[in-house]
């Protein structure tokens, strides 16, 4: 069985997973770690983000994994972690130049197509290219304000900058993230997390009965 959880930036997606994976006793798999990584490898190298041939060459080379467990992804290149080093303002300006090139969806779309089931998938089209055989899925929106609110609790930089940042984004990543049409869109802004987490399982109840 898997689950899709897609949806805008920092609408809540990962936690969220990690939460409907807890409770379903299966890993979570966050695919924005796999495009953060390539991305992070690349500004490392003083690659061109847009050069996709220099950037697979170095995927080669440096071969990032995930690491899909219910309590938090971990991408791993070798014995070095970089987890920590994935959600820098840095890697959050350059992912989406990365996740637009079609080589780059094709690496990650195969690294996601072979692990093992169950999973809770989440990102932007998990439900729409990745697995659209998915057995529930879930769309998470959020206002610009309430999102950068929210991050704000994680990131150095004021409130404006971060919802300028995420609109910013959101509009890069617009190619790939529309929800798929039997997904249920949750809008997670009058929510808290327990209670996103909480409609979610009450969704798959209904998916079970059905
Ligand atoms: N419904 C919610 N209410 C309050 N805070 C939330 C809610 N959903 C997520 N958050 C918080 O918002 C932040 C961003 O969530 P995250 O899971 O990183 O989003 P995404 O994976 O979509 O970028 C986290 O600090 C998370 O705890
Ligand atoms: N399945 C996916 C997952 C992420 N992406 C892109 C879009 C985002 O800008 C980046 C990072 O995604 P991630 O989910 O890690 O981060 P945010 O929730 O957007 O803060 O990767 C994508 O194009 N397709």
């Amino acid at each position: 069985m898997i689950v899709t959880i897609d949806g805008v930036a920092a609408s809540g997606k990962s936690s969220v997973s990690s939460g409907v994976a807890r409770a379903l006793g299966i890993p979570y798999v966050s695919s924005g770690l796999l495009y953060r990584a390539a991305t992070l490898l690349g500004l490392e190298a003083g690659v061109d983000l847009h050069d996709a041939p220099a950037l697979l060459a170095l995927l080669d080379n440096h071969a990032p994994r995930l690491e899909p467990l219910a309590e938090g992804n971990r991408v791993w290149s070798g014995t070095r972690e970089l987890t920590d080093a994935l959600h820098s303002s840095r890697v959050d300006a350059g992912v989406s130049v990365v996740a637009v090139l079609p080589e780059l969806r094709a690496w990650v779309d195969a690294q996601l197509r072979a692990l093992p089931e169950p999973f809770v998938a989440e990102g932007r089209d998990m439900g729409t290219n990745v697995f659209p055989h998915a057995g529930a899925k879930f769309y998470l929106t959020a206002s610009p304000r309430i999102r950068a609110e929210r991050r704000a609790r994680e990131r150095p930089e004021d409130i404006p900058a971060i919802e300028a940042a995420l609109v910013r984004r959101d509009a890069k990543d617009q190619v790939q993230s529309a929800p798929a049409p039997d997904a249920q869109v949750i809008d997670t802004g009058p929510l808290t997390l327990e209670g996103v987490i909480g409609v979610i399982l009450e969704g798959l109840g209904e998916v079970g009965k059905a």
